[in-house]
């Protein structure tokens, strides 16, 4: 149960990653401004949050059953929240997707679609007219710079992570009117369960349907450079949990979008210094299929010049 005024914080996918560091950031936090309700599919998996919310647990931490996927779910776990009252809605329950087109069916790529994007939709359509109706709350999406800027060979997840960006860049105008305030986090790459799935999906692949040329360029070209990355420019989920109780406690005034890694952030701007797309396109071709190895040697050296202290410095928590 909440204390009187403190926030309610409803958090999707909290059993690893992000949403777990989110939910013990918020619920360990000293001035006691919120109570979280983290959210999981399968209780069965609450171990490692349980542990890390330590005394938390039971206080300001409230466990609940949510599938995002399903309206039954969702119904259950809103209506079992006490007046149906939630302040900030952190929608964070995200799968990712890699590999060459040719080879995903149309049901895995539906199944991406149904959690990063419909999966939010269907969240936010049980909790916003209540928020309307109280002229408050706080909408806040894990999205992605890969909702900003496609990456080669994630062609489906980008697109549902881009699909997200286009829904909340329609619904914030709507909800201002209504004093409900709209925010996007997006993170670059973030060591969490998401980058260890997707290696262990990808080593069980063999990629049906594919060219042995394309089939080629993925495994020993792109994803050579897409574990470099992840190791130069890798945050860790405190990095990006860091960002919420300052996006929270903002309320109105909180920024729409919230890059969390500015060594990721000029990868973003790329499309914006030519708005034909041409720059970024053939900058990203010549990154991957000419500078591929050394581009390696030069992310070694900037792992080195920067030593860490630029990665203690990208995210802004106050
Ligand atoms: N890691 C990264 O590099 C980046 C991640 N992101 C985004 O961050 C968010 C969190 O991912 P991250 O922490 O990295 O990855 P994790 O895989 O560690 O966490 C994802 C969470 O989402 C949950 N989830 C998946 N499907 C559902 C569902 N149908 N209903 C409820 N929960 C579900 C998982 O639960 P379960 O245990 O049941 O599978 C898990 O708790 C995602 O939206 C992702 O797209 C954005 C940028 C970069
Ligand atoms: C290979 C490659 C790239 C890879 C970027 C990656 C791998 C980004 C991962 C982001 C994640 C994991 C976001 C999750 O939501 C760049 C930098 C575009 C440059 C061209 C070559």
């Amino acid at each position: 149960m909440s204390n009187p005024g403190q926030k309610v914080v409803l958090i999707t996918g909290c059993s690893s990653g992000i949403g777990l560091r989110m939910a013990v950031m918020l619920a360990k936090d000293e001035k006691q401004r919120y109570h979280v309700i983290a959210t999981m599919r399968d209780l069965k998996r609450k171990d490692k949050l349980v542990e890390a919310a330590g005394d938390a647990y039971g206080k300001s931490l409230s466990l609940a059953v949510l599938d995002v996927c399903t309206d039954e779910s969702v119904k259950q776990c809103i209506n079992g929240i006490k007046d149906r009252h939630v302040d900030v809605l952190i929608n964070n329950a995200g799968i990712g997707l890699v590999g060459p087109v040719e080879s995903i069916s149309i049901a895995e790529m539906k199944s991406v679609f149904e959690t990063n994007f419909f999966g939010v939709i269907r969240m936010i359509k049980e909790v916003m007219p209540d928020m309307k109706k109280r002229r408050g709350g706080h909408i806040v999406v894990v999205s992605s710079v890969m909702g900003l800027q496609g990456v080669v060979f994630n062609d489906v997840y980008a697109a549902s992570k881009f699909a997200m960006e286009g829904f909340c860049e329609c619904l914030a105008v709507q909800l201002l009117k209504f004093n409900v305030t709209m925010s996007m986090i997006e993170p670059g790459p973030v060591h969490t369960e998401f980058e260890s799935k997707m290696i262990q999906d990808v080593r069980q692949k063999e990629f049906p349907g594919a060219d042995a040329d394309t089939v080629n360029y993925f495994k020993n070209v792109y994803l050579p450079s897409s574990v470099d990355i992840f190791e130069t420019l890798g945050q860790t989920p405190d990095d990006i949990a860091r960002v919420s109780p300052p996006v929270i406690e903002q309320g109105s005034s909180a920024r729409f979008r919230n890059l969390t890694n500015p060594l990721y952030t000029p990868i973003v701007a790329l499309k914006y210094a030519d708005e034909t797309g041409g720059l970024s396109v053939h900058a990203f071709y010549h990154m991957l299929f000419n500078l591929g190895p050394l581009m390696h040697v030069s992310m070694k050296a900037m792992q080195y010049l920067t030593c860490g202290c630029l990665r203690s410095r990208t995210v802004s928590p106050n």
